[in-house]
């Protein structure tokens, strides 16, 4: 099996003492999964090593024969700016460690130090790093003002302009390893971020998704850790956890926001660590995967209420996506009639039927609570029992026409008579309804009726009379 490497470029980390290399190398796997490291104990390598590699960081020691590190400090940082430089020194002494800030170094530890303290040092300049590659990925697509889109978004049907930020982002961050967060009302399609999310990585492992709303705390743990033989009653075979299943690709936590507080804590445990339990086991194991969460609930209200955890919260949104209700970006109503129409008459084995510009003002006008959800189910429910070439408006009328008055556009919602010192008659305000349906219908007599509540020979009738007058 091929161990996927962290992160995505490498840590060179140089001192004469091979058994110290040997140790830090193996806490810094330990406490911060890194694996993507280089170890070299000869000083005059040093340069060599950063002429040829994609080095970002670089942990120094001090007292080196050959080239000291104090030598080596500032010709890293003149040569190259973008490394950040850690000093790692047997020497507990103050005045070197603010010599060593001031000419450059990012940090300085002492080889005494805790292990893990060490390593969470080194897991913060990562981070750093890993902030900066994005920063200047986003930078360069905008530089580029690059018009293809990675293959990965073709199942995402959608010519908005907030989707195809939300796209360009998504390629800017493909390859950081941090968690996201993806928000948005149910139905919007935020499972289909995610997968765009994973295929855009490019990583070698799966894409495994888990619905945590239906778990309680013990499933929880069960699900993501996975359990050892004979760990509680009725383990009668261990069990392979999610996040190992996942490792070298993505796992993705779907309605994050119905997880209770106690697996909450597992979970931050989970991503500020990088290390789990399996149940029944006293060895841990390291996460090797990327984590999206997503939720159609507002995170926010929730850590208000006490309902969802601070900490958390800002640990899963490192990055954070929210995909816009589609009553928000209405061009996409068109788009994706006409693409779930070809999927439907697909499989009903029909041909495609035209629709009519009816039925586009009455979608176009309707808010969609349960978004891209709700549009496709009506499509499908309106091809299953369509026989004729027209696309039928009633099947789409049981729906939309209970929420008729909440679909209208929201600038024609404002209190009807507040600017209205005297009320019109009841003719006035009937010759007034009319003109306005007129006008929202363009005309259409047909439709005009149709939003007025009346047939179409009322409403003819209407009009015939008002013209007599
Ligand atoms: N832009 C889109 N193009 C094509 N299909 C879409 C699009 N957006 C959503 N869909 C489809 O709509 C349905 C709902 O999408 P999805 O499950 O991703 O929504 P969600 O936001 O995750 O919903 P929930 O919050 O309920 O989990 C799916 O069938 C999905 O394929």
């Amino acid at each position: 099996m091929t161990v996927s490497l962290y992160p995505n470029f490498q840590i060179l980390i140089c001192d004469d003492d091979t058994t110290f290399l040997r140790s830090i190398s193996f806490a810094i796997e330990r406490y911060c999964g890194i694996n993507n490291t280089v170890q070299c104990s000869d000083s005059r390598k040093v340069l060599e090593h950063l002429a040829e590699g994609n080095i970002r960081v670089v942990l120094l020691d001090l007292n080196m024969p050959h080239i000291s590190g104090e030598e080596l400090l500032p010709q890293i940082i003149e040569l190259y700016p973008h490394i950040s430089v850690i000093i790692i020194s047997g020497l507990n002494q103050v005045t070197t460690a603010v010599q060593c800030i001031k000419l450059g170094a990012y940090d300085y530890h002492v080889k005494t130090e805790e292990p893990e303290r060490l390593a969470s040092g080194i897991f913060r300049v990562v981070q750093f790093q890993e902030l900066g590659i994005e920063n200047e990925a986003m930078r360069q697509q905008l530089l580029n003002n690059k018009t293809t889109l990675d293959p990965a978004f073709s199942k995402i049907i959608s010519a908005d302009s907030q989707m195809h930020s939300i796209f360009r982002y998504i390629e800017s961050i493909s390859k950081s390893k941090q968690p996201i967060l993806v928000t948005g009302e149910s139905g919007v399609g935020k499972e289909l971020i995610a997968r765009a999310i994973h295929e855009t990585s490019q990583c070698a492992g799966e894409l495994v998704c888990i619905n945590v709303a239906g778990l309680d705390d013990n499933m929880f743990s069960d699900t993501l850790f996975g359990h050892r033989r004979g760990a509680f009653t009725g383990a009668n075979q261990s069990r392979q956890g999610m996040i190992e299943r996942a490792s070298g690709g993505t796992l993705f936590l779907d309605e994050i926001g119905d997880l209770s507080l106690a697996s909450q804590v597992k979970l931050l445990r989970l991503l500020q660590e990088g290390e789990y339990y399996p149940i029944g086991s006293d060895t841990p194991k390291k996460i090797n995967s990327r984590v999206i969460a997503a939720t159609h609930q507002d995170l926010e209200k929730k850590k208000e209420e006490h309902n969802f955890r601070n900490d958390l919260y800002y640990r899963l949104k490192i990055h954070h996506i929210e995909v816009p209700a589609l009553r928000d970006r209405k061009s996409d109503i068109s788009l994706l009639l006409e693409h779930f129409l070809t999927l439907a008459a697909e499989e009903f084995s029909k041909s495609c039927p035209t629709v009519s510009s009816e039925l586009h003002f009455l979608l176009s006008n309707y808010d969609f609570p349960g978004n891209v959800r709700e549009l496709r189910s009506m499509v499908y429910d309106a091809m299953s029992t369509c026989e004729v070439d027209s696309l039928p408006l009633n099947a789409f009328e049981k729906i939309i026409g209970g929420a008729k008055q909440s679909s209208l556009p929201r600038t024609f919602t404002a209190p009807l008579f507040q600017n209205l010192t005297t009320l019109p008659t009841l003719k006035q305000a009937n010759n007034l309804l009319i003109e306005e349906a007129l006008l929202r219908a363009e005309g259409k007599q047909s439709l005009a009726a149709r939003i007025l509540g009346i047939s179409q020979p009322a409403l003819s009738k209407r009009l015939k009379k008002r013209e007599d007058e």
